[in-house]
């Protein structure tokens, strides 16, 4: 069997311009264009890619870009103090503090400093807690990014048994909260977990998110099994996943490659965040739907 490969980059382009097309219409109601800052903090080089490609993504769906860079040896108090104004711009829907910060810095902290309404990252606890009990809040960007790559190629995901490896607050929790709010049978497993084999033989769906280079190997799919690799390791063979591609592609009915799968959609769902955001604090409606 040769999988489908699932091409996250044509489905970010979608969305891209499908939040573009409703970010027109909101300026055209409001009178203003919804607002995304970032904040770099250090010289991370990954992270200053990411935050450039964040803001041209921005601007390119029609939306304010306000970016802001502070040093590496930047005080947790000025830190806090930017993310305060930040609060109070009315003209900024959206906040976003690029991780990792650099060491000194409490990252828990400042990310608990951002109004939930505008934490589009969906990083705080309070969005979390929305998330795990159903509620409408900001639901983390590269999950968010899985499980519309995950119902494009599967419809309805209901009664599928996923395993999710991986659990972070980033990716592997919430991923297990939507998949469960999805009706999926979701088992979460970890450094940890013994015989993931095992596990791995029943799982219709695979979301492998463990840091791990080539970590999951074709042997553990079910044929047929989606799998959507998180992973992004930078190794002497180039960027991979943590799943053996070759391997399981070859036994998967579907698979995300990386590059060019998950992350793609990152940025994509950020854009849709703001988006809802602008419209949430402006009392816009936006249909369930729409996006
Ligand atoms: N505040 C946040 N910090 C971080 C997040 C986040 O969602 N919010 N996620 C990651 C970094 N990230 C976005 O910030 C991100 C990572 C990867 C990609 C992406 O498109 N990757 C490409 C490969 C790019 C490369 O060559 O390096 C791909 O997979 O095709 C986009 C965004 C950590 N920090």
């Amino acid at each position: 069997m040769s999988a489908e490969i699932i091409d996250g980059k044509a489905a970010a382009a979608t969305l891209r311009a499908r939040v573009g097309e409703l970010a027109a219409g909101f300026a055209a109601d409001t009178g203003r264009k919804p607002g995304l800052a970032v904040v770099l903090v250090g010289e991370d080089a990954a992270s200053a890619v990411y935050v450039r490609s964040k803001g041209k993504a921005t601007v390119a769906a029609g939306m304010a870009s306000f970016e802001h860079r502070l040093p590496a040896d930047t005080a947790q108090e000025d830190l806090l103090a930017l993310v305060d104004r930040l609060n109070a711009d009315d003209a900024v829907d959206g906040i976003l503090v690029q991780l990792p910060l650099p060491e000194g810095l409490d990252a828990d902290a400042v990310l608990q400093r951002i109004d939930p309404d505008k934490d589009v990252d969906g990083f705080h606890p309070v969005n979390a807690g929305r998330l795990a009990t159903g509620l409408n809040g900001f639901v983390p960007c590269t999950p968010l990014g899985c499980l519309m790559l995950l119902k494009e190629r599967l419809g309805d995901l209901s009664g599928l048994n996923a395993v999710v490896i991986g659990r972070s607050n980033i990716v592997g929790k919430p991923m297990a909260a939507l998949l469960t709010q999805a009706s999926c049978t979701v088992t979460v497993a970890h450094s940890r977990t013994r015989n993931l084999a095992h596990h791995l033989a029943g799982a219709d769906i695979v979301v492998a998110a463990v840091g791990r280079a080539n970590f999951v190997s074709g042997d553990w799919i079910k044929p047929g099994a989606c799998v959507i690799d998180v992973g992004i390791n930078r190794t002497d063979d180039g960027l991979v996943g943590d799943v053996d591609f070759a391997s399981a592609a070859s036994v998967a009915g579907a698979i995300t490659p990386v590059p060019g799968g998950v992350g793609p959609m990152t940025i994509a769902c950020l854009l849709r965040n703001t988006l809802v955001a602008a419209h949430r604090r402006a009392g816009v409606a936006l249909a369930a739907d729409a996006i």
